[in-house]
Parts: C-alpha cells; sequence; structure tokens
C-alpha cells in the first residue's frame, strides 16, 4: 500500500496567506485523506481476510469430505509431456470398453492410433467402475482454458474419484490395471501390419509391406482342439508375461518351430497367431540379409510386441553349410562370407533384447526339421516345435464347419476310416470342400462325395505305391542273394570257400 498521508501534512508546513483558511482546509483534506487511507485499509483487510477465511473454509470441507479426485489432463503441454496424453488415451480406451454400456450419454470419438471410432463417456457424465470390491467414479470434464496443444479445443480431462480410505488401492493397482487393460483394448484394436526387409548401397531396412488383415484365426484352424488350446495357452502366458520374464530374469522372447509338409497349415498359423496376440508381423528374408552385422542390426529394430518370422530356414543354405564354406579361399568364399552365418543368427537370437514393454515372439518355419542344426533347436532359440501334420478326423471336422457350415453329417464316418489310413494335407481337403454353390447341407453332399473321392483316389494310388514299393525291396533282396550265391560259386571254383 502506499502511504500518501505525509503528502498531506507536508502541504502545512509550506506556509501561505489566509492561514486560518489553510488550516481548515488541510483539516478537511486530512480527514478525506483519512477517510481514503480506512477505505482502503478495510478493502485491504477484507481481500486478505476473505481470501484466508475462503481458504480454511475450503480446507475445512476438504478434510471432511471423504472423497479424494484426480485428474488426468489430455493437455501434453500441461506438465507431463506426452505421457499426459498416453494415459489420457488409455483411459479413455478403458472407459469406452468398459463403462460405455453405463453411461447414459456416449460421443463418437477416435483415439490416435486405433483408427476407428469409439464410443466414449460424454462430457459431464459420470460413470462407475469396481475394482476389487472398491468402487470409483469417472467422468470428463471440459475446463473453461484453451487447450495449449490442441489449440482452439477447451482442455479436457478425466477426473477420477473415490473413497479417500482406498487412496493406496486406487493410486496403485488400480490405475495400473486401467492403463495396462486400456493400452490392451488399444492394441487388440489396431490395425496390424506387415513388414520385411530389403537392401540397397546404405544397408539392410525393413520396410512396411502391406497393412495385415489376413483373416486366419485359431478357430478356423483345422487341428486337434487339445494341441490347439495348448498352444493358445502358450501365446496368452507368454504375451501377458510381463512380471514372469521380470521375475525369472530373462529377455521377454520366446521362439516357435512349426515344422510339417506343405500345406499342413504352417503360415495359416503364424497368422492367427498374430491375430491373436495383435502383433505386427516382421518376415525376414533370410538370403536377402548381407551379413551378420547387417542382420544384428535389422533384430535390434524390430520392436517389441511383434512376431520375427523366417520361414523355410532350413532353406537357407547358407547357414547350415557356412563354416566349411568360409574355409575356402577363393572370390566365391569371400561373397559367401559376407553373407549370414549360422553363429551369426544364433548370436542375434541370443542377444535378441526385450525390455519391459512388451515381447518379442520368433516363428520358423520348416519342412525339413531334421535338416537343422542342433543348436538352433535347442530351447532358448526354438523353445517351442509344434508339428503341423497331415489331417485327421478332428482337423476335417474344423474344416466342414467352417468350409460347409455343417456339424455332423451321414458321410462323416466314411471319411473318418478314410483319414485314419491315408495322409492328405489339410490344404487339399480344404480344396475338396469348397463349395461353388454357397454353404449348406445340399452342397455339403457335394463336397463331402467330392472328399471321399479324392481320398479314394488316393486310397488306390497308395495301394498301388505299396505293391511298387514292395516289389522293388524284393527284387532288390532277390539281387543281393543272386550276387551273394555269385560270389559263393567263384569262391568254391577258386577254391577259397571253407
Ligand atoms: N491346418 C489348417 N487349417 C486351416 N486351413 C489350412 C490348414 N492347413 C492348410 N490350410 C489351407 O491351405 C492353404 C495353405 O496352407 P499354408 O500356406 O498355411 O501351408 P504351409 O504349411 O505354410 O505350407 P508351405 O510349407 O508350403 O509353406 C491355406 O491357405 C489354408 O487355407
Ligand atoms: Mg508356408
Amino acid at each position: 500500500m502506499v502511504n500518501i498521508l505525509p503528502l498531506f501534512m507536508g502541504h502545512q508546513y509550506q506556509g501561505s496567506p489566509g492561514e486560518e483558511v489553510m488550516t481548515q482546509m488541510g483539516l478537511g483534506m486530512a480527514i478525506a485523506a483519512s477517510m481514503v487511507v480506512l477505505t482502503m485499509f478495510q478493502q485491504f483487510l477484507l481481500n486478505h481476510l476473505h481470501g484466508y477465511l475462503e481458504r480454511h473454509i475450503r480446507n475445512l470441507f476438504k478434510s471432511m469430505d471423504p472423497n479424494v479426485q484426480i485428474r488426468f489432463t489430455e493437455d501434453s503441454m500441461d506438465g507431463g509431456g506426452p505421457r499426459n496424453y498416453e494415459a489420457y488415451a488409455a483411459i479413455e480406451t478403458y472407459l469406452s470398453a468398459k463403462c460405455s454400456a453405463q453411461a447414459p450419454s456416449l460421443k463418437a470419438n477416435s483415439v490416435k492410433d486405433i483408427g476407428n471410432p469409439v464410443l466414449c463417456v460424454d462430457v459431464g457424465e459420470w460413470v462407475s467402475d469396481a475394482f476389487n470390491g472398491v468402487k470409483v467414479w469417472w467422468s470428463l470434464v471440459e475446463t473453461g482454458e484453451k487447450s495449449k496443444s490442441y489449440g482452439s479445443r477447451k482442455t479436457r480431462y478425466y477426473a477420477l474419484k473415490f473413497q479417500k480410505r482406498y487412496r493406496e488401492i486406487v493410486v496403485g493397482e488400480y490405475l495400473r490395471h486401467v492403463m495396462e487393460e486400456g493400452k490392451a483394448v488399444a492394441a487388440r484394436n489396431r490395425q496390424l501390419k506387415l513388414y520385411s526387409n530389403y537392401s540397397d548401397d546404405d544397408g539392410d531396412y525393413w520396410d512396411y509391406i502391406m497393412d495385415f488383415d489376413h483373416p486366419a484365426k485359431f478357430e478356423t484352424l483345422a487341428m486337434e482342439k487339445e494341441r490347439k488350446q495348448d498352444i493358445i495357452d502358450d501365446l496368452i502366458r507368454f504375451s501377458t508375461g510381463r512380471e514372469y520374464y521380470r521375475r525369472i530374469g530373462k529377455p521377454w522372447k520366446r521362439g516357435y518351430l512349426l515344422h510339417g509338409p506343405p500345406g499342413t497349415g504352417k503360415s495359416t498359423m503364424i497368422a492367427a497367431m498374430a491375430n491373436l496376440l495383435s502383433y505386427d508381423i516382421y518376415d525376414l528374408e533370410l538370403t536377402a540379409v548381407r551379413s551378420n552385422a547387417a542382420l544384428k542390426g535389422l533384430m535390434n529394430r524390430i520392436p517389441c510386441n511383434s512376431i520375427l518370422v523366417i520361414e523355410d530356414i532350413d532353406c537357407s543354405s547358407e547357414i547350415t553349410n557356412q563354416r566349411e564354406k568360409t574355409n575356402q579361399g577363393d572370390e566365391g568364399a569371400r561373397k559367401t562370407r559376407e553373407k549370414v552365418t549360422l553363429s551369426g543368427l544364433l548370436n542375434c537370437i541370443d542377444g535378441l533384447f526385450s525390455g519391459n514393454d512388451g515381447g518379442r515372439l520368433m516363428v520358423f518355419t520348416t519342412n525339413f526339421k531334421f535338416l537343422l542344426d542342433k543348436a538352433l533347436l535347442r530351447a532358448g532359440r526354438m523353445d517351442k516345435h509344434i508339428e503341423m501334420s497331415y489331417c485327421g478326423f478332428e482337423a476335417f471336422r474344423v474344416l466342414a464347419r467352417i468350409y460347409l457350415g455343417i456339424e455332423e453329417h451321414a458321410l462323416f464316418g466314411r471319411i473318418e476310416e478314410l483319414l485314419k489310413e491315408i495322409s492328405i494335407t489339410p490344404s487339399d481337403v480344404a480344396e475338396s470342400l469348397i463349395a461353388r454353390g454357397g454353404i449348406g447341407e445340399d452342397h455339403g453332399d457335394d463336397c463331402l462325395n467330392k472328399l471321399i473321392q479324392v481320398l479314394e483316389k488316393q486310397q488306390r494310388e497308395d495301394e498301388v505305391n505299396k505293391l511298387r514299393i514292395q516289389a522293388f525291396l524284393e527284387k532288390q533282396q532277390t539281387e543281393e542273394e543272386e550276387e551273394e550265391e555269385d560270389v559263393e560259386a567263384e569262391e568254391v571254383e577258386n577254391g577259397e570257400f571253407k
């Protein structure tokens, strides 16, 4: 406050004619000044007292309020940086999946990285959620201030309200649950992508090939139910194994080997895995990688929550025969030496590191498991070996359901008998079951009869082949016996036989 009283007092001591008048004037001015000062003082007291009182009353009410409220603002520039938005988006996704059914008013929104609009809680609505017996309330609040990050938009935040006594569980476990679940829902909804490697003069790179829209799912994969469930359980255990991998102190990664004849569903299973886990696919063409160092670079650039796929690993012949080749000293060997070696691949697999953000799955396929080096097959590199085999009756039933919409049929008995004897790939069975006229029992008759014809034809061919092989073996045995007899006769003739 500016002290103005001495200024007026100063006027009284300057001395001038008409002193009485001046004295009266001075008195008047002094009174007026005191009034002003008093008013200002009152105002000052009021302001401060009011602020003081208000603060204390608010604190008093606060201490009586059994609820706590936390804000999660959308604005990345409002302190906290990008993590603000990350948490806000995770909450939005979580709430849209969990609570939107009970919110009286919803709005369509498009959360970044999800693409499709999702239904969200509208501004001002409160929705409740429960966690381990604790009830909490969420609301979307729009403030009057403009958002620093979104220009014209008003700043928004999610308010979380809960009872004070649950502070520990809500701030700890519940919020972690919301973040994880929100991110998982967002991951499930996001568009999968397919990448492959290429190299140019500057090095080896991953290249985006296309959005991955393969429709394969485990439900449509022809395989025995139990084996299928075992694989699904293993994948889910892996993808949710953050704590487990941290506890045992191993990188969060797992290797699968899918082996079996062509057309048994190895590539189809990879697509089903990607769809189940919502992982992007990094399809590595080993023969296109120029060196071990380049391979290391590529592997290190695979983000978490992805599948690294190396198909037909037995066909990358450099992998199996590299050591001998590098011993040669010629130009050809120099070129080969630049390629990926088995030990280079092993080092990359071993060195593939996954932190806490998500796991990395490696899937290798081969038609000939026996061709692969034992070092590659061991646990830690290929942890789970899955044999993709010929079509059994259980697998056939899956295909009949998918392709024809049939669960039971009079011809199933005959097909079961034939499948016990005949090795046919699911791919060939599927080909017979493609109904040209649509699905249903009528078309089913034709398709199943067609399949029976294919199987019977195969049975006859197998029979003929069996006879041929039998005849060949018998012939070979006779020839060997005749040869032995000739040798013996010769030895007798030469007097060598004892
Ligand atoms: N187990 C299966 N379940 C469902 N469909 C299958 C199965 N196996 C094969 N198919 C069908 O056959 C086609 C070929 O299968 P896929 O490409 O997965 O075989 P593959 O084992 O990868 O063969 P290759 O060794 O030649 O790469 C697929 O398009 C799919 O429609
Ligand atoms: Mg394949």
